[in-house]
C-alpha cells in the first residue's frame, strides 16, 4: 500500500458511501451534483434533526436519511459536516464516540479551523476544509479546498470528484486563506445579487419593467464573467477600459462609482467577511 491508497476507500469512482450531517442548502446542492455525476443514490446519506428536509431529499433523490448523526457517522466512508458553524460543536459532541480514523472528513462550515474540528472530535483525522458557494445549485459553484497533512492523494482526488460535480475546485495552499476564500467566493454570490438588485431598482426607477431589467442585468453579469474567463490574455482593467469610451456613458458611471469610493466599499466588505469568518471559527 502506498501513501496514496487507503484500505477503506475505493478509488474515486463513486463507490464510497458519503454522508451529510445537516441537510440544508449546501448539502442539497452537493447531493444534487453527485446524483447528476451518477454517484449511486443508495450510497448517499443525510442526517438532520427535522424530518421535512430529509423527506424532500428522499423524494427528490432517493437517498438514505436518518435523524441520528451518530448512526450516519458510523455508516459512511466520507463524512461531510454541513451544519452552521454555530451548530458544529454540538454535532462534534454527538459523533465523537465514533471511530472516524479511517474516514475522510469534509467540512463546509465557514470559519472553523481543521484543528478545532479534530479537537472537538477528540481524534486526529484526515480532514478537508472546503468552501463552496450556492451557484453549486446550477453546477457553477466555485469551491476552495484545503487538506490537512493526514489527507492522502486518493482522498484529495475523491474530494475533487465530489466538488467538481458542483463546479470548479481550487486547492488553497494555506489554511489561513480559507476565510478569504469564504469572503470572495463563498459569500460573493450575495454581493453580486445585491449589485443586481440595486441595478434593477435603478432601472425600474428610470421607467423600465422589472422583468426586462432582470433579463438584461443578469445576462450582462453572466456575459462579463464569461468574457473575463475566456479572455485570459486581457486583464480585467483592460476589459473594463474596452467598455469605457472616453467621455461616454460608462465613464460617467465609473466616475460616480469612484467618487463614492466603490473600491474602498468593496475592500471593507471583504475585510468584514474575513473578520467574521475568524470570529465564527472561535465562537462556542
Ligand atoms: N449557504 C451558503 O452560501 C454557504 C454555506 N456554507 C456553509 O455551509 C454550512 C451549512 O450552511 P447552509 O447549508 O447554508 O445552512 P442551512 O441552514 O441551509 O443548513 C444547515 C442544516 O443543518 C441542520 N442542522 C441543525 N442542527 C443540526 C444538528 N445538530 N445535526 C444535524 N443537522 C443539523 C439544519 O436543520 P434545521 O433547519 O432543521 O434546523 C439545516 O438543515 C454552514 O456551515 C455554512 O458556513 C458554505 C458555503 C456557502
Ligand atoms: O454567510 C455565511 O456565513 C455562509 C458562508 C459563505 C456563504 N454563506
Amino acid at each position: 500500500m502506498t501513501a496514496d491508497t487507503h484500505p477503506d476507500l475505493p478509488a474515486p469512482n463513486s463507490e464510497a458511501t458519503i454522508g451529510f450531517i445537516g441537510a440544508g442548502n449546501m448539502a442539497s446542492a452537493i447531493i444534487a451534483g453527485l446524483i447528476s455525476a451518477n454517484w449511486p443514490a443508495h450510497k448517499i446519506y443525510a442526517s438532520n434533526p427535522s424530518l421535512p428536509k430529509l423527506e424532500r431529499l428522499t423524494q427528490k433523490f432517493n437517498i438514505k436519511t436518518t435523524q441520528s448523526n451518530q448512526a450516519l457517522a458510523e455508516q459512511v466512508d466520507i463524512l461531510v459536516l454541513a451544519v452552521k458553524p454555530q451548530k458544529l460543536a454540538d454535532v462534534c459532541s454527538q459523533i465523537k464516540s465514533v471511530d472516524l480514523s479511517h474516514k475522510l472528513i469534509i467540512s463546509v462550515a465557514a470559519g472553523w479551523p481543521i484543528q478545532r474540528i479534530e479537537q472537538n472530535l477528540q481524534q486526529q483525522l484526515a480532514v478537508v476544509r472546503t468552501m463552496p458557494n450556492t451557484p453549486a445549485f446550477v453546477g457553477e459553484g466555485a469551491s476552495g479546498l484545503f487538506a490537512n497533512s493526514r489527507v492522502n492523494q486518493q482522498q484529495k482526488r475523491i474530494t475533487e470528484t465530489i466538488f467538481n460535480a458542483i463546479g470548479t475546485t481550487s486547492w488553497i495552499a494555506a489554511e489561513a486563506q480559507m476565510d478569504t476564500v469564504t469572503a470572495i467566493a463563498g459569500s460573493s454570490p450575495a454581493y453580486f445579487f445585491l449589485m443586481m438588485e440595486s441595478m434593477i431598482t435603478a432601472a425600474v426607477q428610470a421607467g423600465m419593467s422589472e422583468k426586462t431589467a432582470f433579463e438584461l442585468i443578469t445576462q450582462a453579469m453572466k456575459g462579463a464573467a464569461t468574457l473575463a474567463q475566456s479572455t485570459p490574455n486581457k486583464s480585467l482593467e483592460q476589459l473594463r477600459k474596452e467598455v469605457t469610451s472616453p467621455g461616454g456613458t460608462t465613464a460617467a458611471a465609473i466616475a460616480s462609482f469612484k467618487s463614492n469610493e466603490f473600491e474602498d466599499i468593496v475592500r471593507k466588505a471583504v475585510d468584514a467577511s474575513i473578520q467574521r469568518g475568524k470570529e465564527l471559527g472561535q465562537l462556542n
